[in-house]
């Protein structure tokens, strides 16, 4: 390998970098472009748009003075080109996985990542706190912030900017224009982009305040030192923004096009790199979930579905493929996702809402002020409930349950399997009284399925699946397979547990839950999401029906702490909640 990268091995940090000459930084890149290549044949990952960054990121480093002068990577997911030329060379191989690096840029990993980045949008505004602490404290350093033109679509890029505009703050902002979010950018500033592009001014980033460069071709190493040497030396307060125009993917070493360049890839042969991807033993959540809105919107012509720039990995990417005209992705905005669809319920439309947990954390208070507040019966299919895998806890949809289920009115599922989900979405399509969200994991749905099976379930209402004496076990969501488990693990030796599925966060169904209190010593719940969530209510009924004298309890739910990056047996076992775990749980609290 090191005989492949010489000028790699040379400067393997950005003062290294800096000590070259401009005119070996393109060998430079075409030598970074081949380790991301070679290291991602070993790790699979985010791939295409770190691939489109290369020359960018050789120059950021070659022009400025990092980590003195702070560059924040919106995302982030694009920052493993940075990470490898800023001390993580060594380590880029452990990226994703347990103990390795962070997929995203984090503080605590190198003083070259100054802020952690991983949901969308952020680095103009915290780029322009950095920059205001520099001016109220004397200092002279440079602050770059580089966005996606995904991630620019986004209200938090907007209030920075509206902000940055009016002030006369030194901020270098680099729009990196690919045309692609995870799939194509959309969007009227799409539009606009495409205009700057062919060189069409003036640009809407001018009429807020910001000095405009470009658009620089972004693998022009020439053309974007020049740029960035300007922007360095130039003596003009208030901010910048320089136009870089790149291709995602660029110098992909695969045979077929992908329509998401290569966003994210699986390990892949280094040699003929073909792709290794393990055959699926049944659909995921995600997919029974697109399956289902369809057969539903078969028969529900107002049925319309939204994402927030996520169709492939909400489904709605095969939903769009039958209903294109009732499929609305509103790029990287969570929150006018919520209020687009209260306004479309508002309207007796049937809105489903197909948000990550953890990207819906954005637009809580539009579900509070805009949904909930007013009844309006919007449905939120919400994936990536649960721990997500080598994202890790940026991604993780810990906190849905607990802050769906806080609100009034708010009827809130969890499945366990994939027929389950298929009930709870006919569930959520036929309930109109009301909002109603269904949570649900990553990754491949287990459990006995029967695709025909769309009864819709009664709210508040769970099941009973097992009987015995010495322990009730109260599972929401797919932990119950290791809840199962657990129960047969504890069977052998002895314990006998009832299991019950609870099925709804909210209402709860008190019968169910206050008859395993009255009727075992010891009353379980397991839940994949932090404290604050289903226990929280189980625990609440039962005290205010003074049942707690009659049952111990333990709630074994996520810790309260972020669970680190793995892959997600990892993470449950590091959780506390494997069939494992969940059995020591139950003996150590039978034993006490
Ligand atoms: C708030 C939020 N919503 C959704 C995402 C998921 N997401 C990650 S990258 C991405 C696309 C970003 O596009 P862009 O900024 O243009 O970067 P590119 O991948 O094109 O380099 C999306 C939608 C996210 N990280 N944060
Ligand atoms: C960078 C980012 O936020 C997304 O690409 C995310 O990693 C997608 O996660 P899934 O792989 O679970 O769809
Ligand atoms: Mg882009």
């Amino acid at each position: 390998m090191d005989k492949l990268t010489p000028l790699l091995d040379r400067a393997p940090t950005p003062e290294a970098i800096r000590q070259l000459s401009p005119a070996d930084l393109p060998r430079l890149a075409d030598e970074l472009r081949a380790e991301v290549i070679a290291a991602a044949a070993e790790t699979g990952g985010h791939f295409g748009a770190g691939m489109g960054v290369i020359e960018l990121t050789v120059a950021l480093h070659h022009v400025f003075d990092t980590p003195r002068d702070r560059l924040i990577w919106d995302v982030s997911h694009q920052a493993y080109p940075h990470k490898i030329l800023t001390g993580r060379r060594d380590r880029i191989r452990s990226i994703r996985q347990r103990g390795g690096l962070y997929g995203f840029t984090k503080r605590e990993e190198s003083a070259y990542d100054p802020f952690g980045t991983a949901h969308s949008s952020t680095s103009i505004s915290a780029a322009l706190g950095m920059a205001l602490a520099r001016d109220l404290t004397g200092g002279d350093n440079h602050v770059i912030a580089v966005i996606g033109d995904g991630a620019i679509t986004g209200g938090m890029a907007w209030e920075a900017m509206n902000h940055a505009g009016s002030l006369p703050s030194r901020l270098i902002v680099i729009l990196n224009d690919n045309g692609m979010s995870i799939a194509p950018a959309v969007g009227a500033l799409n539009d606009h982009l495409s205009e700057l592009r062919k060189g069409r001014l003036p640009s809407v980033f001018e009429g807020l305040g910001f000095r405009h460069e470009g658009p620089v071709d972004g693998h022009d190493m020439n053309a974007l030192l020049a740029a960035l040497g300007r922007a360095r030396d130039s003596e003009e307060s208030g901010p910048i923004l320089i136009h870089v125009v790149t291709e995602k993917g660029r110098g992909h070493p695969f045979r077929a096009p992908d329509k998401e360049h290569y966003h994210a890839v699986p390990k892949f042969d280094p040699v003929t790199f073909a792709f290794k991807t393990a055959k699926p033993n049944a659909p995921t959540f995600t997919q029974v979930f697109a399956a289902s809105l369809i057969a539903a919107a078969e028969r529900d012509e107002r049925l319309v579905a939204i994402t927030a720039a996520m169709p492939s990995g909400t489904g709605l990417d095969i939903f769009a493929e039958r209903f294109p005209h009732r499929t609305f992705d509103v790029g990287i905005a969570e929150q006018h996702a919520v209020t687009l669809a209260a306004g479309l319920a508002s309207e007796g439309m049937t809105p489903v809402c197909a948000i990550y947990s953890t990207f819906l954390q954005r637009g809580f208070d539009q579900v509070v002020h805009d949904v909930a507040l007013q009844r309006l019966p919007v449905r939120f299919a919400i994936d990536r409930a649960g721990l997500v895998g080598q994202d890790g806890a940026t991604h993780a949809g810990s906190f849905d349950l607990g802050y769906m289920s806080m609100l009034p009115g708010m009827v809130v599922m969890a499945p366990a399997d994939a027929a389950e989900l298929r009930r709870m979405v006919a569930t959520a399509i036929a309930y109109d009284e009301g909002p109603i969200a269904f949570r649900y994991p990553r990754g491949e749905a287990s459990g006995i399925d029967d695709p025909q099976e769309r009864r819709p379930l009664a709210i508040g209402r769970g099941r009973l699946l097992r009987e015995g004496g010495d322990v009730a076990i109260l599972s929401l969501g797919a932990r119950l397979e290791a809840v199962m488990a657990a129960a047969q693990d504890l069977a052998a030796a002895g314990i006998e547990a009832s299991v019950a599925d609870a099925r709804f966060c909210k209402p709860l169904d008190a019968e169910l839950v206050e008859g395993l209190a009255r009727h075992h010593p010891l009353l379980v719940t397991v839940e994949d999401g932090a404290v604050g969530g289903f226990a929280a209510h189980v625990l609440q009924h039962l005290a205010g029906r003074d049942l707690l004298a009659r049952t111990r309890f333990r709630a074994l739910t996520l810790p309260d702490r972020f669970v680190a990056h793995g892959a997600p047996a990892e993470q449950y076992a590091d959780a506390g909640l494997d069939a494992r775990a969940i059995a020591a749980a139950i003996r150590a609290a039978l034993t006490v």
